[in-house]
């Protein structure tokens, strides 16, 4: 696959997608969890590609979104999905869901979403998936005691590059095997030849090294594991609280990653423990036993009386001899108790097989002498006999765990992947639960004269600056182009707000915030959100360049427009909107334009525009009750006609009757 092909893909992140096993498939399925695994790819990078490759693949250009204010709402949108999420993975992952206009698409995430809304939010199960991100390939491994050996160049590179964690070394012949053996604990000859060739030390012949990376360095799966450790562990905790399908015994699972350290070591092995405990104590136990002959001669030759005939020590002394050869004569058997109980407890308290306390029986001389000494040489013997144990236990029980291991790391790679998703699902329903939505339904796009357009049905907005419990639902449809009235503050914002929230959803493939909604597949949306003023020159002639842009090109566009006449003063304002209205008329736009200059548009458009109106129902303690459901063609009285007609009723001098029928 052509990486470099995919919007936002340079050559370095092309090169690390396809060091990626299956990139083609995750890109395809929009994978953002395979992607991130990629070498040096953060999820929110896999993201944004994912995001480009599932776009190529529905043919969607990406123009959705054709203003600011209709990007904007997008954002608000993931906001809101997003804070619904546990896991980064699952926040980075619903940037993959994006407005299109593209059925397919669509389609797609509709097919995800109405599974997704069935999931039940279950509060264990978010709990349980707070531990858990995506997995990271195992780093700052090094092998220091084993090496790789070849004579072949090219096989020198590849093993280079299969191993990063381990020496690889350039052997002529058995000559320089047998000299590299001496330097490491292990050396993994590559090279077929090399095979029978006897050399001393712990040589083995693997031309099948990098098909079988684990066995050659089990520490790569070792430290896979214990660095994903808690992940993996909350992975599983997610699958069991949730009921998910569980691809492999989570016993012999949980029950080996109890059997790893942090640092990738093992433990909980009984016989390792004794060689590392031995290894550790040897010295000490060596000096305990010594005091403990000492103590014993000591002890022994207080209670004993020597009797020695004058004639016999005269001959020692004559002889020179020191206090040794008396022992030997005279407590022979004391000595060698002496001996006997410092040898036992060395064997004993080194807990010491037999093949050891053969070695460590010797450290202590059968010849007497006082104080009892030890011998050097024997105690580095036993050193080095118990280190050789210790480390051939150690990677033996490295191996066997490896081997364990590599069969559970693509289940664990998949229970994680699932729980991911599943947060992704989650955040989904959540939001779905929490803003009562439904699906919306798509309609055929009418025609020209006609076009279907959109219709809410009890449409409630959690982006209202009220809380979500308070909102008025409202019923709001428009098929072709409309005039949006009302009074002020009445909600027409609110409203345009809502209509763009429902299609953004929609035309992502997710629910929406409403009892009922029908719609049509819109190509563009464009949002202009209210002016902050009247507008200078220039920036007035930026606008109308935008509007030109907006009637010449795609039809059964979505335009929303939120009081365009503050732009300049109000004559010029109505004329520019009228034409504007006139021109997305003729290319079956679906348009809400809301105005108080409702009757001098229509005055000065050539066609008869629909007007709708959001009214106030009347004033409670001078404040207006709106009536938030735009009632369809009604031109809305204004605020002000309002407080006049209220007065009028109080006030008998006539003045604020004359005044009403000016309105
Ligand atoms: N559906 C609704 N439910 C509850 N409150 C609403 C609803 N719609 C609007 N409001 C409230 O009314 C306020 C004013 O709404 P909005 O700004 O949309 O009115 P407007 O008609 O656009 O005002 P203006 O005439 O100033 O442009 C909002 O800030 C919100 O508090």
């Amino acid at each position: 696959m052509e990486f470099e092909a995919i919007p936002g893909v340079g050559e370095k992140t092309a090169k690390s997608l396809s060091e990626l096993d299956d990139a083609e498939r995750a890109l395809a399925a929009g994978d953002v969890a395979a992607l991130a695994r990629a070498p040096g790819l953060t999820e929110g990078r896999a993201a944004a590609i994912a995001r480009g490759a599932i776009r190529r693949r529905h043919g969607d250009d990406g123009d959705f979104l054709a203003t600011d204010r209709a990007r904007e709402v997008y954002r608000d949108v993931l906001s809101l999905l997003r804070e619904r999420t546990v896991t980064t993975y699952a926040e980075k992952r619903l940037e993959t869901l994006f407005p299109t206009a593209s059925a397919s698409r669509i389609e797609e995430v509709r097919a995800f979403a109405a599974e997704a809304m069935e999931r039940d939010p279950d509060p264990a199960v978010l709990d349980a998936l707070d531990g858990v991100a995506s997995l990271e390939p195992a780093s700052g491994i090094r092998v220091r005691e084993r090496c790789l050996a070849t004579a072949d160049a090219e096989r020198y590179a590849a093993a280079k590059d299969a191993f990063p964690e381990l020496s690889v070394e350039v052997v002529e012949d058995a000559r320089g095997l047998a000299e590299l053996a001496r330097s490491y604990a292990t050396v993994v000859a590559l090279d077929e030849e090399f095979a029978g060739v006897d050399v001393e030390g712990d040589v083995r012949v693997r031309p099948d090294a990098e098909e079988h990376p684990d066995d050659i360095v089990p520490e790569r799966v070792l430290a896979f594991f214990a660095q994903n450790r808690g992940r993996i562990r909350a992975a599983a905790d997610v699958h069991e609280a949730a009921g998910m399908d569980i691809p492999c015994d989570l016993d012999s699972l949980r029950d080996a990653l109890t059997r790893l350290d942090d640092d990738g070591t093992v433990v909980g092995d009984e016989e390792l423990d004794r060689l590392t405990n031995a290894v550790d104590d040897a010295d000490a136990a060596v000096s305990t036993a010594e005091s403990v002959a000492n103590d014993h001669l000591r002890d022994a030759i207080r209670e004993r009386d020597v009797t020695i005939e004058g004639t016999d020590f005269l001959s020692l002394v004559e002889q020179g001899a020191r206090v040794d050869s008396l022992l030997s004569r005279e407590l022979e058997d004391q000595y060698a108790g002496a001996v006997a109980a410092a040898r036992e407890h060395l064997v004993e308290s080194l807990s010491l097989r037999p093949e050891e306390a053969d070695i460590a029986n010797r450290i202590f001389s059968d010849d007497p002498s006082f104080p009892v000494g030890y011998d050097e040489e024997m105690l580095s013997r036993l050193r080095t006999e118990l280190k050789a144990g210790r480390d051939r236990r150690a990677i033996r029980l490295k191996r066997e765990l490896a081997a364990d291991l590599s069969a559970l790391r693509d289940p664990a790679n998949e229970m994680v992947t699932d729980a991911l998703e599943l947060d992704v699902e989650l955040a989904v329903s959540r939001f779905a639960r929490d803003f009562e939505c439904s699906m919306p339904e798509f309609v055929e796009g009418g025609d020209a004269d006609d076009p279907a357009g959109f219709a809410i049905e009890g449409g409630r907005s959690p982006l209202l600056d009220v809380p979500f419990e308070a909102a008025d639902p409202v019923d709001y449809g428009v098929s072709g182009v409309t005039l949006l009235s009302g009074v002020n503050s009445g909600g027409k914002t609110s409203t345009l707000d809502l209509v763009a929230l429902v299609v953004v959803l929609a035309q992502m493939g997710l629910p929406v915030p409403a009892d009922r909604v029908e719609l049509e597949r819109f190509s563009e949306l464009h949002y202009y959100a209210k002016s902050q003023g009247t507008l200078d020159a220039g920036a007035f002639e930026s606008t109308l360049r935008d509007f030109r842009e907006l009637v010449d090109g795609e039809t059964d566009r979505l335009v929303l427009v939120d009081e365009l006449e503050s732009i300049t003063e109000p004559g010029a304002s109505a004329k520019i909107i009228a034409g504007i209205l006139e021109a997305l008329d003729d290319q079956s736009s679906t348009a809400v334009f809301v105005s108080h200059l409702a009757d001098e548009i229509r005055e000065a458009a050539g066609f008869a525009v629909a007007v709708d109106g959001i009214e106030a129902v009347g004033l409670e303690n001078g404040e207006l009750v709106v009536n938030r459901s735009p009632v369809k063609n009604h031109l809305a009285r204004s605020t002000p006609e309002l407080i006049v007609e209220k007065l009028a009723g109080e006030d008998a001098s006539g003045f604020y009757d004359r005044l009403l029928e000016k309105f």
